[in-house]
Parts: C-alpha cells; structure tokens; sequence
C-alpha cells in the first residue's frame, strides 16, 4: 500500500501531481552521526544547484534523492511521492550520475551497458535494440556501440553513464559532480546536454560556481545543515564572500 505525501494532496481529477522536491524535516544519521539534520524545503524549478563546502551534506542529500541513503527523520516527496513508502516506484522515476563514470560501467560494451537500464522492465529485445540505438544516436555514441565500455574517453564514458540513465526517461536526474573529471571541452558537452538540453528536473551538485550560476535556483548546504535557499546569483555571491 502506498501513502500519499502528507504536503500534496492526492490529484482527485486526474491531473498529475506538481513536479516538486519535498523536504519535510528531513535527518540523515550514518554510523551514528548526524549528516543532514532539519531539511525543510520545496524545489518545484528544473535545474537546482546544491554547493557548499567541502563535508557540508551535499552528497548525503544526491544519494538521497537516488535512494542510496535513507533518511533516519522528515519525509521526502518526489513529484508527488513519498521516497520511503513508495520506494520502489520513486527510484524508477530518478537516475543518478557521478564524477567517475567508470563507477557506472557494468557491463562490456557500450550498447550492453545502456541496455542493461532496460533490463526487468517487460520489453521484447527488438524494442530494447530500437532504444538503444535512438538513445546511442541521440548522444553521439553511435559509432561506438560495439567498443569496450572501458575504452572510450572519460567524456565519452561520462556520456554514456548519463544515456544509460535517459535511456529510462527518469523524471529526476541527480548529478553529482558530473563534470569534476573532464577536461574543458568535455566537462561543457555534458554540462550544456544536462542544463540546456534534458526536459528533466535536474538536482546539480558541484563545486563549479559558473555551472550553478546557470541554474534556476542554489540550496547551499554547511554543516549538515541547509544554508540558504534563494536565486543562484545572491547564494554564490554570499558563499563567494564567506569562503574569502
Ligand atoms: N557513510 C558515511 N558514514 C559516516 N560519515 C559519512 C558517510 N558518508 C559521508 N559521511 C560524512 O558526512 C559528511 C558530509 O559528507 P558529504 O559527502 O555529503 O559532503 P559533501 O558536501 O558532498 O562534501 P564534498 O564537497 O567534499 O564532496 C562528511 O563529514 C562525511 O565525512
């Protein structure tokens, strides 16, 4: 049985629910230790920011998102769902990138690797090859569908970690760093393709400030503990200031 999120009513004419984060005093404990404490806050914008110092909580909130941590306290909403009692759904609506995409690899090839997103989903294998060469076409990985996964350049790899994500069509992408291991050239492909291109909401953890600033809102973290949540310009310039 599922519980709808205490903040969102459920939708009595059919009409889908907002598309919105949900933090409702949210904690996070890890071996004992509090991570995250009193997250309170709503995100309906497309592209969010999370910066803040080095420790401050901000990939304990990416994982949480993506399902790899729980919260201990508070309830997280996800477009209308409740991360904890319907978790099984929520994690098919959110797909999860990190810095190092060779972390992501799981399977030899290129066109295996973001096959293997579709697995367990009902598909027959024709329709499977059909999404995966639209999706290998739409990224520009065409050419190297039958490579080792491992072979490829670190933007390519990055490039293929985010298409086996799209490839499911998440209402959600959570990147974590994405662009920390890449050089300029590749680090503006994946940034352009995940802040111009994808229709899905984007939770944007980085230390590059220029990236934030091209996002639609800044939560910044310390502590463990929500900093300030405002318009991408005045969070960077007070966290520009407090950093010296
Ligand atoms: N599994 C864990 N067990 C115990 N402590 C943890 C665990 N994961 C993270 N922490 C601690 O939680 C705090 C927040 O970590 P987190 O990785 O969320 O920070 P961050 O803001 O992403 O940092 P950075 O910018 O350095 O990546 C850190 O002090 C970290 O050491």
């Amino acid at each position: 049985m599922t519980t709808p999120f205490p903040s969102i009513p459920a939708p009595s004419d059919g009409t889908p629910p907002p598309r919105e984060l949900v933090f409702e005093g949210v904690g996070v404990d890890l071996a004992g230790v509090s991570i995250l404490s009193d997250v309170t806050l709503t995100l309906p914008q497309q592209r969010i920011a999370v910066i803040g110092s080095n420790g401050s909580g901000k990939s304990t909130f990416a994982r949480l998102l993506g399902g790899l941590v729980a919260p201990t306290r508070g309830r997280v909403g996800i477009h209308g769902h409740d991360l904890v009692a319907e978790r099984k759904r929520v994690l098919r609506m959110v797909g999860s990138v990190f810095s190092n995409p060779d972390a992501q690899i799981i399977m030899p090839t290129v066109a295996e690797d973001v096959a293997f997103s579709l697995r367990r989903r009902g598909l027959t294998r024709e329709e499977i090859a059909r999404r995966v060469t639209a999706t290998l076409e739409r990224y520009g990985l065409a050419e190297r569908a039958d490579a080792p996964a491992h072979s490829l350049s670190g933007g390519q790899k990055q490039l293929l970690a985010l298409s086996a994500v799209l490839i499911t069509d998440p209402a959600l992408i959570v990147a974590d760093e994405p662009t920390a291991l890449l050089d300029g050239r590749n680090s503006r492909l994946i940034s352009s393709l995940l802040l111009d291109e994808i229709p899905q909401q984007l939770v944007l953890v980085t230390h590059d400030l220029e990236l934030a600033a091209r996002c639609d809102v800044a939560v910044r973290f310390e502590d463990g503990r929500l900093f300030e949540v405002d318009d991408p310009a005045p969070v960077i310039a007070r966290y520009r200031r407090d950093l010296g």
